[in-house]
């Protein structure tokens, strides 16, 4: 039996030297034996210890362990994934995760790095998003490539159903991790892992195609969503002129603000938040007319002919 994370790196375009990052969970050991195996000296693995689970360093010298026997250097980072507020523990230990294995990354003088996450983490991903009522962006789940803290970090297990990872593993008696958290169903993401995909897997055999397609198709969207709001915010200007503003149709202005808000000021706004503020730019018509509406951790005023976001934390 081959490594089916083997034949998804074949064709996978990256620089050299690479990161792996490794937890020594499955995913990722089924990753770094098949990028081992392809670029052989030229991988670095890449391993964060959160400090905040006692078996972190249980986890660590399982990864020193397997690094050894494959002979690929490994290097540990430490977090402290302290989540801020109106951030689930989960967002802020993924946030730490990618700044760590950045940092990492970067100390070596590795420019590219790959995640293991593959096809049920990506539909796991759209029903979370489903879930949260989430838009285009969310649909789309996870990019197969991304850029943040200066790296270029990779998905090329997308394709590759988890079964067949790990599979490999245990046909081959190939050591790994089993995480206990995994299966505590107080997280979202494990319930949907356990109850809800094998479900949809007897309504739905080909779901993890047809969702990845679907993925894709809002990936296209979404783009061309931002495209179109940089268009108008040329226009529109940044911060944005309120009368130019209401020569958009409704939509458009909602797409405009949202990518001015969030890309300027990293404010996401509500759904009510959104509508409350077309519906001020649109009654705004007179001199004396004020905005001040609460956005995400701010607030969106009027100043003179345009709107301003002001982040007024504590
Ligand atoms: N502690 C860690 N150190 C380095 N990389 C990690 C760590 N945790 C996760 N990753 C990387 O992020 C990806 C997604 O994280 P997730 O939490 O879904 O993984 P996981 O459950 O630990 O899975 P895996 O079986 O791949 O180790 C992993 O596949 C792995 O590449």
């Amino acid at each position: 039996m081959d490594n089916p994370a083997a034949h998804a790196l074949a064709s996978w375009a990256v620089s050299l030297p690479l990161g792996i990052a490794y937890s020594g969970g499955a995913d990722s050991t089924a990753l770094l034996h098949a990028a081992a195996a392809r670029w052989p000296g030229q991988v670095q693995a890449l391993h964060v210890h959160h400090g905040l689970q006692s078996a972190a360093d249980d986890f660590e010298r399982h990864c020193a362990a397997t690094c050894g026997a494959l002979n690929v250097p490994l290097h540990t980072g430490r977090v402290d994934a302290r989540h801020g507020s109106g951030e689930s523990p989960e967002d802020a230990a993924r946030r730490a995760r990618y700044a760590a294995l950045a940092s990492l990354a970067s100390g070596q003088g590795v420019r590219d790095v790959l995640l293991a996450q593959h096809a049920d983490d990506q539909v796991e991903t759209m029903l979370i998003a489903l879930g949260r009522g989430a838009g285009l962006d969310g649909l789309a789940a996870m990019p197969p490539e991304m850029m943040r803290h200066g790296i270029r970090f990779h998905r090329p297990l997308l394709d590759v159903p988890a079964v067949q990872l790990r599979s490999w593993l245990v046909a081959g008696g190939v050591p790994f991790i089993e995480d206990p958290s995994n299966s505590d169903e107080r997280y979202t993401r494990n319930r949907i892992r356990h109850r809800v995909l094998p479900a949809i897997a007897e309504a739905l055999p080909q779901f993890r195609d047809t969702f990845a397609r679907s993925a894709r198709n809002a990936a296209r969207a979404s783009a061309l969503l931002a495209d179109l709001a940089k268009i108008d915010l040329a226009n529109v200007g940044v911060p944005p002129s309120i009368s130019a503003l209401q020569a958009l149709s409704r939509e458009r202005c909602a797409n405009a603000l949202r990518h001015w808000l969030r890309t300027a000021h990293r404010a996401v706004p509500s759904e009510a938040q959104l509508q409350q503020l077309l519906a001020q730019v649109d009654a705004c018509r007179t001199r004396g007319h004020s905005i001040r509406l609460k956005v995400a951790d701010g607030f969106v005023e009027r100043e003179g002919a345009e709107l301003r976001w002001y982040n007024v934390a504590p």
